[in-house]
């Protein structure tokens, strides 16, 4: 249990400890903290739906290196990713940030206005793939350089389609949970009851990630298991 409130694959909580601790909260933006804390005081357990710091300074860091502008993302919860995401981005990026639910999002909404940063954020309270679809249809094809998706795992491989469509070549799509608290490399039989369905999910997925031709893809033992997935065709 300690391994799951962690959301962390690493298999010692000391060693998840050490890089919390010793180097991400050190570097962690002011209102990511804060967003980070009234998260856990408002959603309680819920808070382990949250990407942790570390994967919020990497996914800064790519962002950065990509010199990226434009993004989509999918499952936004109160928004820690999110606003890793808009810190990261130039004055005039956009971020299209999608999930059904729009209460978790007003937790963590005025940690984004604090930071000066939610201008750059369009959210939409929608079923993720009824809206890439509208996307699409209104001529968004090829416009984003970068998709982060953390949402409903059943949904991914639908995703995939659509953000191959809605990327660019060159742009990157990031998968969160690939690793599903490790379970995708358990026996069948000795993965907790609470994490089967999905474990099945994200091992389809991850077999199709591998088998496309039209991605490059890297799996990043980072927070719960990141895919990042660059559209070569
Ligand atoms: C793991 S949380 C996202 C965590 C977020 N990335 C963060 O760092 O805080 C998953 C989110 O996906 C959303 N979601 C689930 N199914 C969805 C769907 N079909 N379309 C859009 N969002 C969905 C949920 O409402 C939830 O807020």
């Amino acid at each position: 249990m300690a391994y799951r409130s962690m959301k962390n694959i690493l298999q010692s909580p000391a060693l998840v400890q050490y890089i919390l601790e010793e180097n991400s909260y050190p570097r962690e933006h002011e209102q990511l903290k804060e967003l980070r804390e009234a998260t856990l005081e408002t959603l309680k357990p819920w808070s382990v739906m949250s990407v942790p710091a570390d994967q919020g300074l990497f996914l800064s860091m790519l962002l950065k290196l990509m010199n990226a502008k434009k993004t989509i993302e999918i499952g936004v919860f109160t928004g820690y990713s999110l606003l890793a995401t808009a810190l990261a981005l130039p004055a005039d990026g956009q971020i299209t940030a999608i999930d059904v639910n729009k209460e978790s999002f007003e937790v963590g909404l005025p940690f984004m206005k604090k930071a000066g940063v939610d201008h750059k954020i369009n959210f939409v309270e929608a079923q993720a793939s009824v809206f890439l679809n509208d996307l699409i249809n209104d001529g968004k094809g090829g416009e984003f350089d970068f998709a982060f998706v953390d949402a409903n795992k059943e949904g991914y491989i639908i995703y995939h389609e659509f953000l191959l469509k809605l990327v660019k070549v060159g742009g990157v799509i990031a998968y969160d949970n690939t690793l599903w608290f490790g379970s995708v490399a358990q026996n069948e039989d000795d993965v907790d009851e609470i994490l089967k369905v999905n474990r099945i999910h994200l091992r389809e997925l991850n077999a199709f990630l591998v088998n496309d031709s039209r991605i490059e893809i890297a799996l990043l033992s980072i927070g719960d298991g990141l895919t990042l997935c660059r559209r070569i065709q």
